[in-house]
């Protein structure tokens, strides 16, 4: 007897007519992370709204309990109750799942208070560098032990009282600063005084919550130039945080709005924070119609509604500045470099290749397979725009390859096929129901 095997882990996209309609996406990821992290680390219980309930923020809620908070739900809202800073010596190895936020960050507030714990990840995590924060938290006077000498599993063994210092960020990247951020609210020795210079500005998130939490963050600009500066002893205070849709999970609609004909998408109450949106200027760039509606303020992020209707696109050439602004988006930009008309260049994007999988190559190998010319370079991606056939692809077990192909599928000739799906579940668990809903409320001409 034949027994056909279904595939629960594969899902099929295909061409659709007009999407339409006003949605919201779920809580941004970097801010929900950040919110459990600091509520940790707070005297007090904090309340935290719109968190986004998938498989990386649940990462950071368990190894948050490891370490002393207690955590209870009351409705939507999240409530944690902090240790007033002394983290507790975790009984376990931290499990941070696929989540680099989360191993990173998390070793920032371990490095001056624990006095031994163990991180590590699944396959995907394990295989990303941790030098990059492990050696300015051994800098300022913690041990780390790491497999070959940078990988997950490490062993962080905090000591107290951390140093002081003056770093200067080697990769624009918002994990790294956090990470040392953190660990220089225990740095009283060296002048109390940790600096953090980054030559291109990353995502800002750390320094507007701990702010919110009572904690002064000092920052001057010199060009593009930023010197972020902490100082030591300084207690967090429970608080309210409301978390607003993810830019970056709304990204992958508005990209769809903008290369399937006749489409008119809104996302409602999404975040708006300058160092996370250059994807939108790159869609306008391109021929997108692009409108920032209702911007307003809250918890110290701004905020608003992205309305993206459709107009055929053109190729640009995304440049190396721009990269930090637009990092998780480059997946789905790739997609809208695909169908538009010419060539787009993506440079100094080589962060991607140690991200949940190497991106560059992912992302070339799917969009080969769906007939796309592409040419991958070390640091980025060249590729000529036209039509989208079908395929099967694979989304290497990380959630933007994953969904960037299915929105490819919405726009392709015939219908993609993404192996490891399930992926999805790590930032946008509700990713194909708001698919659904634009389709189900798409205008009938
Ligand atoms: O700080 C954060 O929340 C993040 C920073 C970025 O990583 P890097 O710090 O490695 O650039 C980004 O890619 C990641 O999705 C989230
Ligand atoms: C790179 C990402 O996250 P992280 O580094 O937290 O795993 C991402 O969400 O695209």
């Amino acid at each position: 007897m034949k027994i056909s095997l279904t595939h629960p882990n594969r899902r099929t996209f295909k061409k659709t007519a007009n999407l339409s309609g006003t949605v919201r996406v779920p809580g941004d990821k970097s801010m929900t992370h950040r919110a459990i992290l600091f509520a940790l680390l707070a005297e007090g219980t904090t309340r935290i709204e719109g968190w986004l309930n998938a498989a990386d923020c649940r990462s950071s809620l368990e190894v948050a309990k490891q370490l002393g908070a207690s955590v209870s739900f009351e409705q939507e809202s999240l409530l944690i109750k902090g240790t007033g800073g002394s983290l507790k010596e975790p009984e376990n190895v931290l499990d941070c799942g696929n989540s680099g936020t989360t191993i990173r960050l998390f070793s920032g507030a371990i490095a001056s208070q624990v006095s031994f714990a163990c991180l590590t990840g699944d396959d995907s995590l394990r295989r990303r560098p941790m030098g990059r924060v492990l050696k300015p938290l051994a800098e300022m006077g913690a041990i780390a032990y790491a497999r070959s000498g940078s990988y997950a599993p490490f062993a962080l063994i905090g000591q107290s009282p951390l140093s002081a210092i003056r770093y200067t960020l080697p990769v624009p990247s918002a994990q790294v600063k956090s990470a040392v951020m953190l660990a220089g609210l225990h740095a009283p020795k060296a002048g109390g005084v940790t600096t953090i210079i980054e030559s291109q500005p990353s995502r800002d998130h750390t320094e507007r919550m701990l702010l919110g939490f009572g904690v002064q963050v000092d920052m001057e600009k010199e060009g593009e130039k930023r010197y972020i500066s902490i100082r030591a002893e300084q207690p967090l205070r429970a608080t309210s945080v409301e978390i607003p849709g993810d830019a970056s999970s709304a990204a992958f609609l508005l990209v769809a709005a903008a290369i399937v004909p006749d489409s008119d998408v809104t996302i409602e109450h999404v975040g708006l924070n300058p160092t996370r949106i250059g994807f939108l200027k790159v869609l306008q760039r391109m021929g997108a119609h692009v409108e920032i509606l209702n911007q307003r303020e809250s918890a110290g992020e701004p905020l608003g509604n992205v309305r993206v209707r459709y107009q055929p696109l053109s190729g640009t050439d995304i440049l190396p500045e721009e990269i930090p602004s637009l990092i998780d988006e480059i997946p789905i930009l790739a997609v809208a470099a695909a169908v538009a008309e010419g060539k787009t260049t993506i440079r100094g994007a080589g962060e991607l290749r140690v991200k949940e999988t190497d991106r560059i190559l992912a992302m070339a190998k799917g969009l080969q397979t769906l007939g796309v010319h592409v040419e991958e370079a070390d640091d980025g991606l060249t590729i000529i725009g036209g039509k989208l056939n079908g395929g099967v692809v694979d989304s290497f077990h990380d959630h933007r390859i994953a969904m960037s192909f299915a929105v490819a599928g919405l726009a392709a000739e015939q219908e993609v096929t993404i192996e490891n799906w399930s992926a999805v579940d790590i930032s946008f668990p509700t990713f194909s129901d708001l698919i659904l809903e634009l389709q189900r409320e798409r205008k009938f001409e």
